[in-house]
């Protein structure tokens, strides 16, 4: 693992990022069509090797992002989703500030009001400006670790059927959506099985206007302070760094408004557990992260991420982001997962 400097450049900052951890403590199993196996107690263990390997490195990760599913949804039958969530969080006490994000699995165990009072409540480590739409009970909020760039948190089960009580409007605000682009008794059930339409399943949802107008008012401050943003959220954006199925809901909405910002370099998600990456025609770098819960004894799924700033030579320009994506992959003789390393530069951006 090499140590924090590339190319003799110290870097502004590093972070990590995990995702889909989904533990549980629970014999391994399968996921729905039972074409992928999934290791619930052992995802404990690679969120070990995950703190081992940052904890090591010569410049320690600022912050981890911790992309969704942290548990897995079994615990709720097993009335053990408040054990599993300490046995997790016990993991990351070592941790510097951890930014949760929200996902499907987080909502069959809790609901919204009990998640937005719960440790995996992050917004506390916003900016004091970091602020969080006006409507309180959406989960989403920024913050910016180093002059220049900044990280959101986005809520991508702001419409859903999961996580809000039947009775609310919101609920049926989001079941009537659903039922209007599938037709199948079981919500969970695509309504196609080709093609973009898949996403419209009980298991994604979507971005309310109240929430891309607050994201609106974040870009455009972030364009006028030539910063560099990095959103985050559970479900992935664009076709091109995700299977169809894995979708949010209004993917289109958001992605259009994010290409309308020249300060946003770089979105990320979980989700589909296999992965993904695209940089789409703005230059906008869209990656999926790979799925702990998926990953077989033996290896590893976890990304130490280093933002560097290559100035330069004219020093008013910040000619280059790099983002130096490695996805560590400790084998131990078992099969590797694809080992992702790469220098994805953004658009030059004038100082
Ligand atoms: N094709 C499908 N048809 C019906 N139900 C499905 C389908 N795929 C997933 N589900 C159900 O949707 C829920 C979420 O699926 P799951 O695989 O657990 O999601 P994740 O990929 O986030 O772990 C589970 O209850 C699962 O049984």
């Amino acid at each position: 693992m090499t140590t924090g400097s590339k190319n003799g450049i110290q870097p502004l900052f590093t972070f990590g990022i995990i995702a889909d951890i989904q533990y549980a403590d629970i014999d391994d199993g399968f996921n729905f069509s039972h074409t992928r196996k999934r290791y619930y107690r052992n995802s404990i263990n690679l969120l070990r090797n995950a703190q081992a390997s940052w904890n090591t490195e010569n410049i320690k990760p600022q912050f981890i992002l911790q992309l969704g599913d942290i548990i897995d949804g079994h615990n709720k039958k097993d009335n053990s989703s408040d054990q599993a969530l300490n046995t997790v969080m016990k993991e990351f006490e070592s941790s510097p500030v951890v930014h949760h994000v929200w996902g499907n699995h987080e909502f069959y165990n809790f609901n919204r009001d009990t998640l937005l009072r719960s440790v995996l409540n992050s917004t506390i480590d916003s900016d004091s400006g970091g602020g969080c739409p006006s409507n309180g009970e959406i989960y989403a909020y920024h913050f910016s670790p180093a002059s220049r760039y900044r990280f959101v948190i986005l809520d991508a089960y702001d419409v859903s059927m999961l996580g809000r009580e039947e009775s609310s409007v919101q609920y049926n605000q989001a079941v009537a959506f659903l039922k209007a682009h599938n037709e199948n008794e079981d919500l969970n059930q695509p309504p196609d099985c080709i093609g973009l339409e898949q996403r419209f399943v009980k298991f994604n949802g979507g971005f309310s206007a109240d929430q891309l107008d607050w994201l609106e008012g974040v870009l455009s401050l972030a364009d006028d302070q030539m910063e560099r943003v990095t959103i985050i959220c559970h479900l992935p954006i664009h076709p091109g760094s995700t299977t169809p199925v894995c979708l949010a809901w209004n993917y289109d909405k958001l992605l259009a408004n994010i290409q309308g910002h020249k300060s946003v370099v770089c979105f990320m998600a979980g989700h589909d557990h296999d992965g993904g990456y695209h940089s789409d025609y703005c230059g906008v770098h869209h990656l999926t992260l790979e799925g702990v819960i998926e990953t077989p004894p033996g290896s590893d799924a976890f990304v130490r991420i280093r933002f560097t700033i290559i100035l330069s030579k004219s020093v008013d320009t910040i000619a280059d982001v790099a983002v130096v994506c490695r996805a560590a992959t400790a084998t131990a003789g078992a099969v590797s997962r694809v080992e992702r390393e790469g220098e994805v530069c953004s658009a030059c951006i004038a100082a």
